[in-house]
């Protein structure tokens, strides 16, 4: 402050003693040019008084009952902006039934600094003047926000400040937003009336980093979610919603769900569980589908189970031996179907394997799942204890879900060491079972092939000995292989 008011009086200096030099030396020959010089100097002396820019946001612009993006835009950046720096906030959003959303308190003053140039935000608002009553918004309480700056930085501004704040007040909003988990499988609304979708506050912990699955293929799908919302602008371009098909499988208690969440959480987008058993056909589904947010996930469980029940014949195509579970899809804004109306049943055809972008598969708890388990669970990065554990988790089958509860603390006086000595117990045992579950499996396979080898040796002789006897009935010789075999 102290600069530009040296900085101003030095150009007040030079101002004055250039209005007199010109005025002494050009008055009598050049009186036109004078008169712009003067108008000229004459604003330059205004704009020293007060060379500042103001421009105000209302939150109802024109009086309308709309409320203004810019404004809401600007009053998520100043929001996460301000807590920082101004005294007075005013913590009125509750975000997810759990955080404060805070936002700058009334007549309070932010200065905020972009690319090194300084400007400064105020907040305030004006009563209306009667005790009228009215419909519109605005009328109660008209709120703005008035951005004041340098006429120097004139272009920065307006060119490239604004759009900043912009931007990123509407990432700020879309981060503090709640989010939903929406069903389609409620039934009727109390009108009696078949609701569309119901919902309620998605509210899942999960994210990546608490997700256990082997890190490469956990990073891969990072990667394509990524990879996916960058192309966002791309597909604006062309005229088309980006999507991404997902086909999660393995067996319960694996993760499909959680992984759901974990994606849900790192996209910032709403979760639509389809339950397409309780569509009635493709335009119901149709309606569904456009009836989602464009910033949603869209999750189909148990596919294979959901399709069978509306009549469908089931395409067993197991890739391999492991798929046993259930099923579910996962796509983000899908695109719905347009064969509408032609066929009273759902078209498998929308969640039709080869439609998925990927296939992932959750599989029981390899080590380094366990490892964010244990993380997760008992804060431990390391423990003498895992290289013990790492190689039964390879000689058992046992499922995150599993592995987690084994892990959780029974009681406030268990230590980490007690949880793991648990666990390594768990899986000795789990293991055993196995083993004998194999060994049974094995007994009774040998005892099947042995009542078959069994059945067959007195198959043939039943057949032999009443071939002989037609033999001897019929005249035909015992030779005739084409009977016997
Ligand atoms: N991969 C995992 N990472 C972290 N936690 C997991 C994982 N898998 C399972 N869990 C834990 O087990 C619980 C059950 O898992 P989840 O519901 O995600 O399994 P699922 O594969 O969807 O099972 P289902 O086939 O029965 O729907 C979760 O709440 C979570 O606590
Ligand atoms: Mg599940």
């Amino acid at each position: 402050m102290m600069m530009m008011m040296g900085e101003s009086l030095a150009q007040l200096g030079s101002v004055i003693g250039t209005v007199m030099f010109v005025w002494a030396m050009f008055q009598q020959y050049f009186p036109y040019q004078l008169q712009l010089k003067i108008e000229k100097y004459g604003q330059k002396l205004v704009n020293w008084v007060f060379p500042y820019i103001q421009i105000t946001f209302h939150e109802y612009p024109n009086d309308g009952f709309k409320r203004s993006k810019a404004y809401a835009a600007i009053e998520s950046y100043l929001g996460a902006n301000s807590t920082m720096r101004v005294k007075r906030l005013k913590g009125d959003v509750v975000k997810d039934s759990q955080s404060l959303v805070l936002s700058m308190g009334d007549y309070e003053e932010i200065i905020d600094e972009f690319e090194g140039i300084k400007l400064c935000w105020v907040f305030s608002k004006k009563l209306p003047n009667s005790q009228t009553i009215t419909f519109y918004p605005g009328e109660d309480e008209r709120r703005h926000y008035k951005l004041s700056f340098h006429q120097r930085h004139h272009d920065m501004v307006t060119g490239y400040y604004l759009n900043h704040v912009l931007e990123e007040g509407k990432k700020i909003s879309i981060r503090n937003r709640q989010r939903k988990l929406y069903t389609n499988s409620r039934g009727e609304n109390w009108h009696g009336h078949n609701t569309m979708w119901s919902h309620i506050v998605f509210e899942h912990p999960a994210t990546f980093e608490t997700l256990a699955m082997e890190p490469k293929k956990k990073q891969d799908i990072i990667n394509d979610l990524v990879t996916c919302s960058k192309a966002k602008d791309y597909y604006a371009k062309i005229g088309k919603a980006c999507k991404r098909g997902y086909l999660l499988y393995g067996p319960p208690g694996t993760g499909k769900s959680t992984m759901i969440a974990a994606m849900a959480n790192f996209m910032q987008y709403d979760v639509y569980d389809l339950e397409l058993t309780a569509v009635k056909n493709n335009t119901e589904l149709r309606k569904l589908l456009i009836d989602t947010s464009s910033k949603s996930i869209i999750v189909i469980e148990d596919i294979d189970c959901s399709l069978d029940l509306t009549g469908q014949r089931k395409e067993k195509n197991e890739e391999d031996g492991k798929e046993k579970g259930k099923d579910s899809v996962v796509f983000t804004k899908a695109k719905a179907n347009q064969d509408e109306n032609k066929s009273k049943k759902l078209d498998p055809a929308l969640i039709r394997r080869e439609r998925m972008d990927k296939h992932i598969e959750l599989s029981y708890c390899c080590f380094e799942a366990f490892k964010v388990l244990a993380k997760n669970y008992l804060d431990l990065d390391w423990n003498d204890l895992f290289a013990t554990i790492s190689p039964l988790l390879e000689e058992t089958n046992m499922t995150p879900a599993d592995v987690a509860e084994n892990l959780m603390p029974k009681s406030a006086e268990e230590d980490a060491d007690t949880c793991l000595r648990n666990f390594i117990k768990a899986l000795e045992t789990s293991k055993k079972e196995a083993r004998l579950k194999a060994e049974e499996e094995e007994r009774l396979k040998a005892e099947k092939e042995h009542e078959e080898d069994d059945q067959n040796c007195t198959e043939v002789k039943d057949k032999a000995s009443a071939s002989a006897q037609d033999g001897n009935e019929n005249g035909f010789s015992n030779g005739d292989d084409s009977e016997t075999e």
